[in-house]
């Protein structure tokens, strides 16, 4: 099912409703077995994920984005790239997270990969969700892939200033990223504190691995947390996250 052109409208939904929006994050270059692989991704679906973003920082060719794309284009929720540079397009996504890594000391990602990728995401009709995407904190692979002078994890403050940023540049989206695989998230002081202060949606992901974590998460102000690496090791878990998210919006 194609949401080109409807996942932007899709996600302001989620948010007005006050649905916290689960992204499932899947890494190409992760995916050995298929048939794991889409018994993973249809229970994922079933239990009510929000979207997948589809990306990786190493090892990810364009051929298998495109095969990871096309195994999940019949589930009935957005597929979004989450690029890490521009050789990842594909015409088989609905939208893409068009973001500009805020606190890049390298011009390229902040505004050069974006310039290069503008009209090939056009000719693709890919929708761009505009995010600014600040990395905090441990910042894993992206941050050194993206010369990031990482935010510390207790300076609120400054990511609230990123924040304010973003959103009179007219972003929609800020994404706080403590890197794949991080020891520690960004913190909910952070996200209450950033959330309180400005009016952009926050994405938050990095190292989330308990339904309590990603609900503390949710209850601290964000509007949307991704999942990758715990739905590689421990799916069951992944789903254990969507149903807490889930309750928060039934029960409170
Ligand atoms: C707008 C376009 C087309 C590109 C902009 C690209 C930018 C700004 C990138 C920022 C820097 C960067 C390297 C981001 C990584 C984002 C990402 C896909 C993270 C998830 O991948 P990991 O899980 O870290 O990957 P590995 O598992 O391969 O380490
Ligand atoms: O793999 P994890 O640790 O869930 O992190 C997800 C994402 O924020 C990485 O870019
Ligand atoms: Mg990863």
């Amino acid at each position: 099912m194609k949401m080109k052109g409807k996942t932007a409208s899709y996600l302001r939904k989620l948010i007005n409703e006050g649905r916290p929006i689960h992204f499932s994050l899947i890494d190409p270059d992760k995916v050995t077995d298929l048939e794991v692989f889409g018994k993973v991704v249809s229970m994922l679906y079933k239990a009510g994920t929000s979207a997948f973003l589809v990306g990786g920082t190493l090892g990810v060719s364009k051929e298998r984005l495109d095969a990871v794309l096309s195994l999940l284009q019949d589930l009935d929720v957005p597929k979004i790239i989450f690029p890490s540079n521009i050789n990842l397009i594909s015409d088989k996504a609905d939208a893409i997270l068009f973001m500009s890594l805020l606190n890049s000391d390298d011009l390229y990602y902040v505004i050069g990969a974006q310039v290069s990728s503008s009209i090939i995401v056009k000719m693709a009709r890919l929708e761009p969700i505009p995010t600014g995407y600040l990395i905090v904190g441990h910042g894993g692979t992206a941050a050194h892939i993206g010369r990031a002078r990482v935010v510390p994890y207790d300076n609120a403050e400054l990511a609230l200033a990123y924040a304010l940023a973003a959103e009179y540049m007219g972003m929609q989206y800020l994404y706080l990223e403590a890197g794949s695989g991080a020891p520690e998230t960004v913190r909910p002081e952070m996200i209450r504190f950033v959330s309180k202060a400005s009016n952009i949606n926050v994405i938050v992901g990095g190292g989330i691995r308990s339904p309590e974590r990603a609900s503390e998460l949710i209850r601290a102000g964000a509007k949307a947390i991704v999942t990758g690496n715990i739905i590689e090791s421990d799916a069951e878990k992944a789903i254990k996250i969507i149903d807490a998210l889930q309750k928060i919006y039934t029960i409170g």
